[in-house]
């Protein structure tokens, strides 16, 4: 592998002594001693496998030369020592494992999807929990991930994609308006609110300096009104998550506690995972069941997290969503779309194609097939996989359809160990050698797709996207 420049070191955050006060007051001087003792202890990395495209972790570790743990927070997370830890790894780019903070794993494990629901995530990006749950599903039902920043919302479809999701939609949206669009249709909704982010001090130091006494409170307005609209989008029966990565009692027990009051149709379910301790009644007022809630801190081996989950009764009242179908434009009607890209999947991958053709002018798409038709006039970043584009009457994959392949399905590829130079070129943007036919092949980093070129005349032209090469 290319030689790598050592990272800067990363800056040391200072918590403000107004929250350090406050977290002596509300743990105890006992445990008040732990979480500092914690705070000072060296940050622990969390990697967590993408189950899409790796399930076995020990032949994992050993071929990434990785050295990992097991985690409390999710069966498919570890703590993670030794080797190439970072976004640089080829395996990252062919998105086999996802790099996060241990703790924020415990949300989708309260969320617990499964294969053929439908869930939303509605405050997304970057896409930790979204890239989880999409793993969890295992291709079957749909997510729909959004997220309000444009930004941000961009950097979540880049992580779906290097996933490999394909029954995922991303929209770059508000909660009142996504929520509005899709009336009672959820089986899950995650809500990991945008908050003070009191566990991230130690990780992101800028909210460690924006921190101020009164952060938890205008932080805690705006997280009520997120789960206002997020239980809309949920169908009777549904489950409801809510988390944060913030220690404030305002934040959590306090905006569950309002919930409860306002909505006595949901009540509250245990976590089926004795991460971290219980959350604390006393903290929102007395209500008993916010037992159920889970908290992490520092001292139990993760930087700070709470979840609830919460579930709605299945007698309550839902609204129906209401679907469009979606036209072509101009060029190819969705039945040329299905002809071109079977035959295009013949010839590149072991599988026919998934999900439902479509085309959109000179651009195909494989749509999710549990989302029939899309409502309108949202912001979409991509329903599904977008395969390629039509030009010059010739079919253009894109890198997103080769990342998105089947483990094992590329038919065409050159496959190079991870340490190859090849490798390490390819993810360059450089020319590598092809021996073989002319035509698109698949690269693969150790059996994991990372991208494709196009042979021609013995060298492989690169396809790799500009923006996700290493320097
Ligand atoms: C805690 S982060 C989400 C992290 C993400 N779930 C993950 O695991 O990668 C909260 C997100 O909420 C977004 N956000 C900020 N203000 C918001 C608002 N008013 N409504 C909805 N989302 C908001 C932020 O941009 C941020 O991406």
């Amino acid at each position: 592998m290319a030689k790598r420049k050592a990272r800067p070191p990363v800056p040391q955050a200072v918590p403000p002594a107004a929250f350090l006060a406050r977290m002596r007051g509300l743990l105890g001087e006992a445990d008040f001693a732990a979480f500092e003792a914690a705070q000072t202890a060296p940050v622990r990395r969390g990697l967590r496998l993408n189950l899409l495209k790796c399930r076995d972790a020990s032949a994992f570790a050993r071929i990434a030369g990785f050295s990992l743990s097991p985690l409390p927070f999710s069966p498919e997370g570890f703590s993670v020592e030794g080797g190439d830890v970072s976004g640089r790894h080829p395996w990252h780019h062919a998105g086999v494992f996802y790099l996060q903070e241990p703790s924020a794993m415990s949300a989708v494990t309260a969320l617990d999807p499964r294969p053929g629901q439908r869930v939303l995530d509605l405050c997304a990006a970057p896409g930790g929990k979204s890239t989880q749950i999409a793993a969890r599903l295992g291709g079957q039902g749909l997510l729909v991930a959004n997220e309000i920043v444009p930004g941000r919302a961009k950097i979540l479809l880049s992580n779906l994609e290097r996933f490999g999701v394909r029954n995922a939609c991303v929209y770059n949206e508000t909660p009142e308006r996504l929520c509005a669009a899709f009336p009672g249709f959820f089986d899950a909704v995650l809500v990991d609110a945008p908050c003070s982010g009191e566990g991230m001090f130690r990780r992101e130091p800028a909210a460690a300096a924006e921190w101020t006494p009164e952060t938890p409170a205008a932080c805690a307005r705006r997280q009520r009104a997120i789960l206002d609209w997020a239980k809309t989008a949920l169908r009777p029966g549904g489950v409801l998550v809510y988390s944060t990565c913030t220690f404030a009692p305002e934040e959590n027990e306090c905006v569950v506690a309002a919930f409860l009051k306002e909505n006595p149709d949901f009540s509250m379910e245990p976590i089926p995972c004795a991460f971290g301790r219980p959350a604390r009644p006393d903290w929102g007022g007395g209500e008993p069941s916010l037992e159920l809630a889970r908290r992490i801190f520092p001292q139990d081996g993760g930087e700070g997290h709470f979840v609830a989950r919460l579930r709605m009764g299945a007698g309550a009242a839902a609204g129906t969503a209401r679907f469009h179908a979606q036209e072509n434009g101009d060029g190819m009607d969705d039945a040329q779309a299905d002809v071109l890209l079977r035959a295009f999947f013949a010839e590149q991958f072991g599988e026919p194609p998934y999900g439902r053709p479509h085309a959109a002018g000179e651009v195909l798409f494989l749509l999710p097939e549990e989302l029939p038709a899309l409502p309108q006039g949202l912001r979409l970043l991509r329903a599904g996989v977008c395969a390629g584009r039509i030009k010059s009457g010739r079919f253009e994959p894109t890198h997103a359809l080769y990342l998105a392949a089947a483990p094992g399905a590329c038919r065409r590829a050159v496959d190079l160990p991870l340490g190859d130079a090849r490798l390490a070129a390819f993810l360059h943007g450089e020319q590598i050698e092809a021996d073989g036919a002319a035509g698109y092949i698949a690269v693969l980093a150790a059996g994991h797709a990372v991208g494709f070129g196009k042979a021609s005349g013995g060298v492989l032209k690169n396809h790799y996207p500009r923006a996700l090469r290493t320097l």
